[in-house]
């Protein structure tokens, strides 16, 4: 497989309406440190290569309000805007058909800002060797498996937490997107290894949190300072 030809690509989907934040406003829009949400993640993927082209995966009710009050095209002017599905699956789905060619492909949560260039670097490079790249880390907490008569402790050393960038070659990842959805698909190893693959592990970040819920904004306002 040749890959001196691809060229790199950051889905970023932030077409989600952010149930669990509760606020009006869906959360990939709502300040940090003086900028919204999403302005910080999409800078993070210009940043870490000069030549990644980026494709924000947007709802279709707040495109308008995006555009306007995060002067996308003036910020990002070779940014594509595409509109989000029913669900994150279906948003990933839209990104992938703007691909043409042999990628490297970031598929990246707009609500993770404070991705760092060393992960996004670290994705790209594994990537390339191995096909695939998905950022985990350790839990830090004991876990317990609940069962309908009640629950027991579990070994926290066989399992990780999953973050994204998940990163994949296009002749890996695109053909996975062409299964049928399934409700289990939470992110795109999970795709993936429905289509037989393997996928592989590297280094994820503690602060590269998901904003999910209102707290979540608050320490990523704190490691930003
Ligand atoms: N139909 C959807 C649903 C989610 N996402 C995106 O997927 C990422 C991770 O999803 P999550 O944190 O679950 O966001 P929401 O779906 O917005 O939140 P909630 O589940 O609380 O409603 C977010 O950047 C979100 O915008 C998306 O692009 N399209
Ligand atoms: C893709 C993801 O961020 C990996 O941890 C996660 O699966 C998204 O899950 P959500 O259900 O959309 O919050």
């Amino acid at each position: 497989m040749t890959t001196a030809s691809h060229q790199k690509i950051a889905i970023i989907v932030a077409g989600g309406s952010g149930q669990r934040m509760g606020t009006s406003l869906p959360k990939q829009f709502l300040e940090l440190a003086g900028k919204p949400v999403l302005q910080h993640t999409i800078m993070a993927f210009y940043h870490a290569y000069e030549d990644m082209r980026v494709v924000l995966v947007l709802p279709d009710a707040h495109r308008g309000y995006a555009e306007k009050a995060m002067r996308l095209s003036e910020h990002f002017p070779q940014l594509t805007v595409i509109a989000g599905g029913e669900t994150r699956f279906h948003s990933v789905k839209n990104g992938l058909a703007t691909i043409a060619g042999p990628s490297v492909v970031f598929v990246h949560d707009g609500v993770r800002p404070l991705v760092s260039t060393a992960l996004i670097n670290r994705c790209y490079e594994a990537a390339l060797q191995h096909g695939s790249a998905i950022p985990a880390i350790d839990l830090k907490d004991s876990i317990r498996e609940v069962h309908a008569d009640g629950n027991v402790a579990a070994d926290r050393s066989r399992f990780k937490i999953i973050q994204t960038p998940q990163t994949f070659l296009s002749e890996v990842l695109l053909p996975a997107f062409d299964l049928p959805y399934d409700p289990l698909f939470t992110d795109e190893a999970t795709v993936v290894e429905r289509l037989g693959h393997k996928v592989h592990l590297v280094a994820g970040e503690e602060r590269n949190l998901k904003i999910t819920r209102p707290e979540d904004l608050v320490i990523a306002g704190a490691l930003l300072d």
